[in-house]
């Protein structure tokens, strides 16, 4: 939709619009950092964003990634700046074209500075000379498709000698197809206002709607270079506050708060301009607390309880989802991108299992760019990279827990999407102790929801006075051990749950009777409405799903060149689960039930707890007496010590737990610093017999 009809009808609602800029990023984390934190900010519901064009004509494509991004995965407007500087027609064109590609229909047509290194502006070869000429060079290659929006200067252009010349030519861009007009940014609420009158009078008049920039004052430094140094024009009250305050970055965040809730507020109440638009500086605290403290960030309704796309147009009949990608929407979108038809039925979604995207591109990218910063992210809590399954089982509860932003399987902080804030604290702490068993690793989770309104701002969506359910659900990986156990208490415990269970050679676990129709898991009812069901599990695409689950674990396999023996062995159990353990989906079906799934696994919880408290028992022996055997400095001296300790230990509690095997492991550790040994660490593992000691000889 263009930006011009979303102001106007802002606008016929009396609500003011708010839009942010990013600048495009440099890196491939930059990026991922940058789609992460645009998300984040979508949730405020901005009108549009604007994404820059790197002047020199630097990375477009970064430009047009984060476009593609934040229109086809977020389903939010986006405006693409376009410049004339180093960019020859064949390249503007292009990137025309690919922005219109990815459902982009918003263009800010600009000159750009000069060429760096250059004093004064030229136009390239083979170029355009002016966003005049720009605009008219979209408008005669893609007629009305684009809105156009045009760049202005409340305190003149550094090159205009006039404010007559200024707008002159701002006029000019008016006439030659532009519809709005975005201004740099300023501090002069009053002076800007002045302004705007002076374009409205100007000539016949300017009549498309201004859009005033604002710059949140995140550092007293960035103020003076941005702000003092480049001449604009700052109220004494705000120069005299940032200078109380310039020592303290907190309270000038703080500070450049207030200004901006001042601003907003000074401009709404106007009625000159219909909203404001931020540039962000790709940072997003302030200006979320600007918008809060201005009191414009809307309650907006969920159309569904995924996020809605748009584009491409077919997309909007898209009415329902299988759960499987709820956690990797953008492998969603690319692999049913070719879809004419977004199907609803159980035959439909049964035909259209085949068609879903190869595996190849997006399908089973992992989020990481490169393999260090993949290796550096799934690590543990010590930045260790897994060696076993024990240390899996950390790297997923880190996820759980929220000190991951991803996991292979999850492109999102855990329950980011969700936006159920409260629901999910819940569930939280029982997936955390879920994937600290040591046989599940879990990536994705539905709580149990009974009846909410429709209107309830943390769960509901759909139209307002309905009710919304959804069943809990649960995808994990389990072990090839625990399975049969697990299925065994399903059929004859759990008599409301079903599920799917299949491993990477397709061997399958069926359920006695094998489900055909697809599994609603979310659904409203609305008054005047049929009910809305948008949210499946479905066995074709569970299979479809089922081979990028396992792929994503040789992705991450990969991130680890052989050669080295900590890769080798992280590879090895990232293989070990890949090649045995099963994928494995859970519905409760009785949607009253406040557990959800986890009675499930209430057993293996209570076991894990007898475990612990074993294990502190050997934590407790270690304590008092591991550390006299470690301060012996023959081996033989070591053997008695170890032999007093386990007698000690025998006649305190009748335990051996102070076992053979481990005083073996001692020993060695102290033989093999020649007699002096010093044990760093020694971990016992599920109560006897296992242990490890780090030796420095
Ligand atoms: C909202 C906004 C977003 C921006 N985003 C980017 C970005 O993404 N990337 C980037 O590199 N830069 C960006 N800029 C900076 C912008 O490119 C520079 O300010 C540039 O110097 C002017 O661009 P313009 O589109 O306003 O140029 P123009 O409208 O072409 O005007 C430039 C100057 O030339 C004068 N002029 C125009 N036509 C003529 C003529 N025929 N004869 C004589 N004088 C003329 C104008 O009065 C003005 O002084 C942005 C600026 C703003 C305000």
């Amino acid at each position: 939709m263009k930006i011009v009809d979303r102001i106007h009808q802002r606008q016929e609602e009396g609500r003011p619009f708010f839009s942010f800029e990013y600048f495009s990023p440099k890196t491939a984390q930059g990026m991922i950092n940058l789609n992460d934190r645009i998300e984040r900010m979508c949730h405020l519901s901005p009108e549009f964003v604007d994404i820059t064009w790197g002047a020199g004509g630097s990375r477009p494509a970064a430009t047009l990634e984060v476009v593609s991004n934040v229109q086809k995965v977020l389903g939010v407007e986006t405006c693409m700046h376009l410049i004339c500087t180093d960019n020859p027609i064949k390249n503007i064109d292009k990137a025309l074209k690919e922005a219109r590609a990815c459902g982009n229909q918003n263009i800010l047509a600009l000159r750009g500075d000069a060429p760096s290194g250059q004093k004064s502006w030229t136009p390239c070869k083979d170029g355009l000379p002016s966003a005049t000429a720009l605009v008219r060079h979209i408008r005669a290659t893609h007629g009305d498709y684009f809105g156009i929006g045009v760049a202005a200067y409340p305190e003149l252009h550094p090159e205009s000698p006039t404010l007559e010349h200024d707008l002159y030519y701002l006029k000019q861009k008016i006439d030659a197809g532009a519809d709005f007009i975005v201004t740099q940014l300023f501090f002069d609420v009053p002076k800007f206002l002045d302004w705007v009158r002076e374009v409205r009078r100007y000539g016949v008049g300017i009549e498309v709607p201004i859009v005033p920039g604002l710059m949140p004052i995140q550092t007293y430094a960035g103020f003076k270079k941005n702000v003092v140094d480049a001449g604009l024009s700052v109220p004494q009250w705000i120069l005299d506050g940032l200078e109380a305050v310039k020592e303290d970055e907190v309270a000038v965040r703080q500070f450049g708060v207030e200004v901006g809730v001042k601003m907003v507020r000074e401009l709404v109440e106007s009625g000159l301009v219909a909203g404001v638009h931020f540039y962000t500086f790709n940072l997003e605290k302030s200006t979320r607390l600007i918008l809060e403290g201005a009191g414009l960030v809307p309650f907006i309704r969920k159309d569904k309880p995924w996020r809605t796309h748009f584009l491409p147009h077919r997309r909007r009949q898209e009415h329902q989802r299988p759960i499987f990608w709820a956690n990797r929407p953008k492998s969603y979108i690319s692999r049913t991108e070719t879809w004419h038809q977004f199907p609803s039925t159980a035959n439909q979604w049964q035909r259209s299992v085949n068609k879903y995207g190869s595996l190849e591109g997006y399908g089973v990218g992992i989020k990481y760019p490169t393999a260090a910063e993949a290796r550096l992210h799934w690590s543990n809590n010590d930045g260790r990279q897994p060696r076993r399954v024990g240390d899996l089982s950390e790297v997923f509860q880190r996820y759980w827990r929220g000190e991951l932003q991803t996991l292979p399987w999850c492109d999102h902080p855990c329950g980011a999407g969700v936006e159920s804030g409260g629901e999910w604290e819940s569930y939280r702490d029982r997936l955390v102790e879920l994937n600290g068993v040591g046989c599940y690793l879990a990536i994705n989770a539905q709580p149990v929801v009974n009846g909410v309104k429709s209107d309830d701002k943390v769960l509901g969506w759909g139209p307002s006075g309905g009710y919304v359910y959804q069943k809990a659900f649960l995808e994990f990986f389990v072990s090839p051990d625990q399975l049969p156990i697990l299925i065994d208490r399903l059929k004859t415990q759990y008599p409301t749950y079903t599920y799917n269970a299949i491993n990477h050679s397709d061997d399958e676990e069926e359920e006695e009777e094998e489900e055909e129709e697809p599994n609603t898991v979310t659904w409203g009812v609305f008054p005047n409405h049929e009910i809305v069901q948008p949210t499946i599990v479905e066995r074709s695409s569970f299979l479809a799903w089922k081979d990028e689950a396992f792929a994503l674990w040789d992705q991450w396999a990969q991130c680890f060149e052989g050669g080295e023996t900590e890769s080798d062995l992280t590879r090895k159990v990232l293989d070990e689960v890949r090649g045995t353990w099963y994928l494995m989906n859970i519905v409760n079906n009785d949607y009253h039930e406040p557990t959800g799934v986890f009675d499930l696994f209430e057993e293996d919880f209570v076991r894990v707890k007898e475990v612990r408290e074993a294990d502190a028992k050997v934590v407790a022996v270690e304590a008092s007496d591991v550390s006299q055997v470690l301060e012996a400095k023959e081996v033989t001296e070591v053997e008695e010590e170890v032999e007093k300790a386990t007698r000690r230990q025998e006649e305190k509690d009748g335990s051996n737990v102070f076992s053979n095997a481990l005083a073996a492991v001692v020993v060695a550790a102290a033989a093999a610093a020649g007699g002096r040994g010093v044990c760093q660490e020694l971990v016992v593992v599920e109560n006897i017999a296992v242990a490890e000691a780090n030796c420095s000889a």
